[in-house]
């Protein structure tokens, strides 16, 4: 009774689920109460589905990022993928959910206790039909609607009903009869209520006394409710239908809530005498109900769960208050009371309804959040982990190509002056061994002349053949002899120097690219062999036989031989000029100063060989234009000097040597003449070309030297090029790499965020609970 004085002292201070106020004997009703306990649900709803949005949002670009390091980049699998967008679909699911979800009231009683004028009163107008005897047929679930009209839907059916009709469909005594476990949903404008508009849903049935069918019920629409009214006749006591009832409730559901409203308190206004009596007898049987028979309370909580009221009066007062016409508008005494404990019973219900709501329903989305978010978090932070490892790899990758690289060129520069000394070198001494070779070969053309045996004849056509052929037998003699003197030991030596140069580019590749650089810098297999070539046609062109039979001891043989010895001697004092070496391999061009040569003419300094003919010609001239006087002279002086006896046997020897000459003047000894000449003239024009040969033996040795160090430089720089790119590779694939670890990172953070929403959710809306 205390408790009740309180409860009931406590609204008249107007701290009631409404702002409750007197005005002229009437009561107003704030139905926009923002104190209202329902606004936990609804603040809790709007902070969950607000977090909700967010995890959609994360989990959308989770699934964005899995899919976009996916594939080719190889740091998510598919199923990862897969895993992470299952939780699309998981989180659109909650949302749906989310969006229906409401705070539940099932109202139970045996018919008439007036189930329906309790609703109708909680939501300040007469919605559901109400009369005397059995009138609720099937149940009646009241919730807001969105627009402002009021309509009703079948269970089966979409259509939008009048929500006059559902005094029709709703009630036993109507032709159209609907099954009573069958619902009819009351969409009513929130704006008209407080507890529509925070998302409360009533709902009203048929009487627990005139339904066996009490397990179905219970099945179909107890599960999910958050408080159960049971609504009591306060003229009678509890009966056994409606303690069954509640038990088979308590069997499937874990401590529902339960209020009891001992209705029809209005009638003990007629007996004032035994009020507290009948009060406290009721209100102990009912604790004892709650407490004891069912345990879902303790018997202080069920003290708080028991009310007495007049529904009928609570109507009839928030009827008038909205000036709506009513029936009987007389209140009988102490309905303020009783008003009061009716508000009392909302703002208790309203407490229950909306803490037990945000447990049940929240309670599961913010631990499904969580999970998600943990689960999402978990496969990044994989990805993270991956995109780390993968990145380390890379970076390694990235220093052992840098370090190679640098390596190279360093090697590349140091092998590059080697074998640029080695070339220097290598051209030196093959200048050199040509040189020395050829002047040998040239110094034994006698005995190459010497060798060619054809039969020699002085007719001009068969002279013309036959110096042809010596050309060419020289021509091959000679390029045999070079051949095999010069080509084995300059192509060791070549051989040698490739392979060393190779060798060492081989090394300097990167282990992984030797073996396929094995085959290409490998040195020709084909032997190094000098070119050159002595062209005997061209260059012995200007060969002038002299084959007019000359007595050794003639006056002219001697002036020529005197004069081939001064000859010599001016020449050596005046070594020919050479002209320079043409820069390619190939027969020497012959230049303005060889052509001179070529033509008979000699260089001898100061008088050339023409100039020293003229001289004996004139100095012989000399000696026979005296004539017979001169003869005379001369032959007598002789005698006079040595005597005839002397003049006579050297005359005698002198054309005995003649004869000898002249008869000795043979073919063979024509041969042998051409062939001297030949070899004079042919050695002197061959050591004219030695230097140039030998220069262009040295250039084809350094030309092949060059061409193969360009060719293994250009393998190596094809190995550097590919290096190059793929160190672009590399680096492209750590900024991928690196992009992606900072993305996972930060989604992965974003979990740690959400999560920690979910937590500040459950202090605020479920731990204080
Ligand atoms: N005197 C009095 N009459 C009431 C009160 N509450 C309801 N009634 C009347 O009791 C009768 C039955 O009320 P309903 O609200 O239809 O009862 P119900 O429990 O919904 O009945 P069913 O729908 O048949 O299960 C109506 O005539 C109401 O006017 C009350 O507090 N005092």
């Amino acid at each position: 009774m205390a408790a009740y004085v309180n409860r009931t002292m406590s609204m008249m201070a107007g701290d009631g689920p409404h702002n409750v106020a007197m005005n002229n004997g009437t009561m107003r009703v704030n139905v926009g109460n923002v104190d209202s306990p329902l606004q936990i649900f609804v603040r809790a709803k709007k902070k969950i589905n607000d977090i909700f949005i967010e995890i959609d949002d994360y989990v959308k670009d989770a699934v964005t990022f899995m899919h976009a390091v996916s594939g080719e980049n190889g740091i998510a699998t598919p199923q990862d993928v897969a895993n992470v967008e299952a939780y699309v679909s998981k989180v659109e699911a909650i949302r749906e959910v989310l969006k229906r979800d409401h705070m539940k009231v099932a109202f139970f009683g045996r018919t008439s206790n007036g189930k329906s004028t309790v609703i109708n009163a909680m939501l300040h107008d007469k919605i559901l039909p109400s009369g005397i005897g059995h009138t609720t047929n099937c149940f009646l679930q009241v919730e807001g609607s969105d627009t402002d009209e009021a309509f009703l839907k079948t269970e089966d059916s979409e259509e939008k009903h009048n929500v006059q009709s559902v005094s029709q469909l709703g009630h036993a005594l109507c032709t159209t009869r609907l099954q009573e476990s069958s619902l009819v949903h009351i969409y009513w404008p929130r704006e008209l209520c407080a507890l529509l508009r925070d998302d409360v849903v009533l709902v009203d049935s048929p009487g627990v006394d005139v339904s066996p069918n009490l397990d179905e019920w219970i099945d179909k629409y107890c599960l999910d409710a958050d408080v159960f009214v049971l609504v009591a006749n306060a003229e009678s006591t509890l009966m056994l239908t409606e303690k069954n009832f509640f038990h088979k409730v308590s069997t499937k559901i874990s401590q529902p809530n339960i209020f009891i409203l001992n209705n029809r308190w209005d009638a003990s206004a007629s007996e004032p005498e035994f009020l507290d009596q009948v009060r406290s007898q009721h209100a102990n049987r009912c604790v004892d109900f709650l407490s004891r028979e069912l345990r879902v309370c303790s018997p202080k909580e069920a003290e708080e769960r028991i009310f007495f009221i007049s529904a009928k009066e609570a109507l009839l007062t928030r009827m008038k208050e909205r000036e709506k016409p009513v029936s009987s508008p007389i209140l009988v005494e102490g309905h303020q009371v009783r008003y009061f404990e009716f508000v009392d019973f909302e703002r208790k219900f309203e407490e229950c309804i909306s803490q037990s709501a945000v447990q049940t329903k929240f309670a599961q989305h913010s631990r499904r959040g969580k999970n998600i978010a943990a689960d999402v978090m978990a496969a990044l932070e994989q990805i993270y982990t991956t995109a780390c490892n993968m990145k380390a790899t890379k970076v390694e990758k990235q220093r052992i190509l840098q370090e190679q690289l640098t390596c190279i060129e360093e090697q590349l520069t140091s092998i590059t002056r080697q074998m640029k000394d080695k070339i220097g070198k290598m051209v030196e001494s093959v200048e050199h061994k040509v040189s020395l070779t050829l002047s040998q070969e040239i110094r034994r053309l006698s005995a190459l002349v010497d060798e060619y045996d054809t039969p020699f004849r002085t007719e001009r056509a068969a002279l013309e053949q036959y110096k042809r052929s010596l050309h060419r037998h020289v021509e091959s003699g000679l390029g045999s002899r070079l051949k095999k003197r010069l080509s084995s030991d300059i192509g060791h030596e070549m051989d040698e120097a490739q392979k060393e140069m190779a060798d060492g580019m081989y090394n300097i590749l990167p282990i992984h690219k030797r073996a396929a650089a094995a085959s290409v810098i490998m040195p020709h297999q084909q032997p190094f062999e000098v070119l050159y070539r002595l062209n005997c046609d061209n260059l012995c062109a200007d060969f002038q036989e002299d084959l007019t039979f000359r007595f050794s001891y003639g006056i002219t043989a001697i002036i020529q031989r005197f004069q081939g010895k001064n000859t010599n001697k001016i020449a050596l004092k005046n070594p020919p000029q050479y002209t320079p070496i043409p820069p390619t391999i190939g027969p020497p061009a012959p230049s303005g100063e060889l052509s001179r040569m070529g033509n008979g003419g000699s260089v001898v300094g100061p008088l050339s060989a023409e100039e020293w003919s003229m001289i004996s010609k004139f100095a012989l001239g000399a000696l026979t234009s005296q004539g017979t006087m001169g003869g005379l002279l001369l032959s007598g002086l002789l005698l006079k000097t040595v005597g005839w006896r002397v003049v006579v046997v050297t005359g005698a020897i002198y054309g005995a040597l003649y004869a000898y000459e002249r008869l000795t003047w043979t073919a063979k000894a024509q041969e042998r003449l051409f062939k001297k000449q030949y070899v004079a003239h042919a050695g002197k024009k061959l050591r004219l070309i030695v230097d140039l040969t030998s220069a262009n033996c040295s250039h084809q040795v350094q030309q092949e030297l060059s061409t193969m160090f360009a060719r293994l430089c250009r393998l190596i720089d094809e190995a550097t090029t590919e290096m190059d790119s793929e160190l672009t590779e590399v680096r492209e694939a750590i900024k991928m790499l690196d992009d992606a670890s900072t993305s996972a990172k930060k989604l992965r953070n974003k979990a740690n965020y959400l999560s920690h929403e979910l937590e500040l959710f459950d202090d605020a809306f479920l731990k204080s609970n």
